[in-house]
């Protein structure tokens, strides 16, 4: 993270009918003026404050003169009045500056009670006021009918908590790092203010660009994105490899850019891609975009975004102090906005932990359970692509319709497997933490770590792909030997989320955790040549 780190910041529609009733279910005056005015009324109303010292100050001067001339009869009567009227208006003054110290307690008092309410914390100054609803959006922000037309096409009704504070945050244009749990609507709380800011296509270039840690993530979020903007002819393009090949890309025309850091670095190093102008840069899944692998990349893409006046923001399920402290530092005037506890999973998944003993034990476990119950889709975690091809081998014999994702597959066959599962044509996919993050498949199930995740922030993420948006999931860990010393870390996510969790885990010490991936057994029960 050190290296090149003091630059930066200079669905699944699964089987449609029998899973009617779920899908049913998931259908389920300026800020900037404001804050002025709050501002300035909160100085005037502070007797501290400078501007109330100056007019204490004239008020003394003002009395001192009329007690001064109230000596001369010529001037007597009608100083006097004058006095009179003056007196008047500084208590009419008074009067307007005690009500709208009253208002201004009452408006922070309002939010402090919304915040409470649907549990938002925000550390910074002058932080804007949570929505009530989508239809602030256009009372309150001037919101184009497009947008809310979107979200009521896409089910949505009420903004959900991170989308009610980290909105208007970014619409007063304030920078913003975020912390939300998986599944809460991360996507939309960056991508309104976003569109609303643009306002309209314009042929200037790249204004906004989004960071996904992942190809399959960007992919997703640019769908996403589209659909929120439908009705405004946006220009907003995924970064692949065929168009940095075909465009010139110093005549992009491209509203909003959204690419995986590696990607856009080499566009912007072998084809001149100019980012000066971008005025909305996103960082989505930000901890992961600090890990070491992708620095410099990040640093390179933070150092093109140049234009000044430029608004960032980070936002995650997961967000580690360091990650934290580096932002705090560097970002200008940044608003933190936390969503429950830092770094929880999300609360509508129910996780528990398995023992099964060795590797053996735990392909035992699997197939049991599908024999007993198989309640697709489901997602399978393993901890290396090696692993993942080997029990996608051992799987796809037992008559159960299932794929398998990793980084040896072509971007095109990725995305096919991650379309298959999407459409329902497999219901069991085997991953590895490629897909951990960000991914939306709106009905998983169930997730099943078959190898313990390597930290609690991984574990985090791939629960996440269940329980979306309100429904409710299932998360299975399996655990062997090896992984006893890790699993008080586990333990105390689940126990965070309201998880019951055995009594002598918890007495168990708490380790410090590096990446836990210890070598394992080969999954493989079926010879090498069974096929010859
Ligand atoms: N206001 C809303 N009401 C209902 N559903 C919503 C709302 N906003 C977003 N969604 C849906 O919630 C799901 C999860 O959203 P999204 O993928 O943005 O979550 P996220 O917080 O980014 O999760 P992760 O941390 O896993 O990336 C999506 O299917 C999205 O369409």
């Amino acid at each position: 993270m050190e290296e090149g780190a003091s630059f930066l910041f200079a669905g699944t529609s699964f089987n449609k009918k029998k899973y009617a009733n779920e899908i049913d279910r998931f259908k389920g005056k300026k800020e900037t003026e404001n804050k002025v005015d709050y501002l300035s009324s909160f100085e005037r109303a502070n007797p501290d404050s400078e501007e109330a010292a100056v007019s204490t100050k004239k008020r003394k001067r003002k009395q001192a003169a009329s007690e001064a001339v109230e000596r001369f009869n010529v001037f007597k009567s009608s100083k006097k009045a004058l006095v009179a009227s003056e007196g008047n208006e500084t208590d009419e003054e008074q009067d307007r500056l005690s009500k709208e110290k009253k208002k201004l307690n009452r408006k922070l008092e309002a939010d402090s009670i919304l915040r409470k309410k649907y549990n938002i914390h925000v550390s910074g100054n002058n932080v804007a006021t949570p929505l009530k609803s989508f239809a602030e959006l256009s009372s309150v922000y001037g919101c184009e009918s497009y947008l809310l037309q979107n979200f009521a096409k896409l089910g949505f009704k009420e903004p959900t908590p991170i989308q009610r504070q980290a909105i208007p945050i970014l619409l007063s244009g304030r920078e913003c790092f975020a912390c939300a749990p998986t599944g809460s609507g991360k996507t939309l709380a960056f991508v309104s203010p976003m569109l609303m800011k643009l306002k309209h296509a314009s042929t200037e270039g790249v204004r906004a660009v989004i960071l996904c840690p992942t190809r399959e993530l960007a992919a997703q979020t640019t769908r996403e994105c589209k659909k929120l903007a439908e009705g405004n002819k946006f220009y907003i393009k995924l970064l692949t490899k065929k168009l940095i090949r075909s465009a010139d890309l110093s005549k992009l025309r491209c509203d909003i850019l959204i690419s995986t850091p590696l990607r856009l670095r080499s566009a912007i190093k072998k084809k001149k891609l100019d980012l000066s102008r971008v005025e909305y840069l996103v960082l989505d899944e930000s901890d992961k975009l600090f890990e070491l692998g992708l620095i410099k990349q990040i640093d390179a893409v933070v150092k093109a975004c140049s234009n000044p006046s430029i608004t960032r923001s980070l936002f995650s399920a997961t967000l580690p102090d360091s990650v934290e402290e580096l932002a705090r530092t560097i970002m200008h005037d940044a608003v933190r906005v936390i969503i429950g506890r830092k770094n929880t999973a999300s609360n509508s998944v129910n996780q528990k932990l398995v023992f099964a003993g060795t590797e053996e034990g735990k392909l035992l476990a699997l197939r049991q359970s599908f024999q007993e119950k198989l309640n697709p889709p489901i997602l399978i975690f393993l901890q290396s692509k090696e692993r993942a091809k080997e029990l996608y081998e051992e799987l796809k014999f037992d008559d159960i319709r299932v794929g398998v994702i990793h980084s040896d597959l072509s971007e095109i066959q990725r995305e096919n497997v991650v379309n298959d599962f999407r459409a329902g044509k497999t219901w069991v996919l085997i991953a590895t933490d490629v897909i951990a993050r960000g991914m939306d498949f709106k009905g998983v199930n169930c997730v099943i770590n078959y190898d313990f995740p390597d930290s609690a922030a991984a574990y985090i993420h791939r629960i996440g792909r269940s329980g979306r948006a309100g429904r409710t999931g299932e998360a299975i860990t399996f655990y062997t030997e090896d992984d006893v010393p890790f699993l008080r870390n586990i333990a105390n996510v689940m126990s965070a989320s309201g998880c019951e969790v055995p009594s002598w885990i918890m007495a168990m010490r708490k380790l410090r955790w590096k990446k836990h991936r210890p070598k394992r057994e080969s999954i493989l029960t079926i010879p090498d040549n069974a096929e010859d």
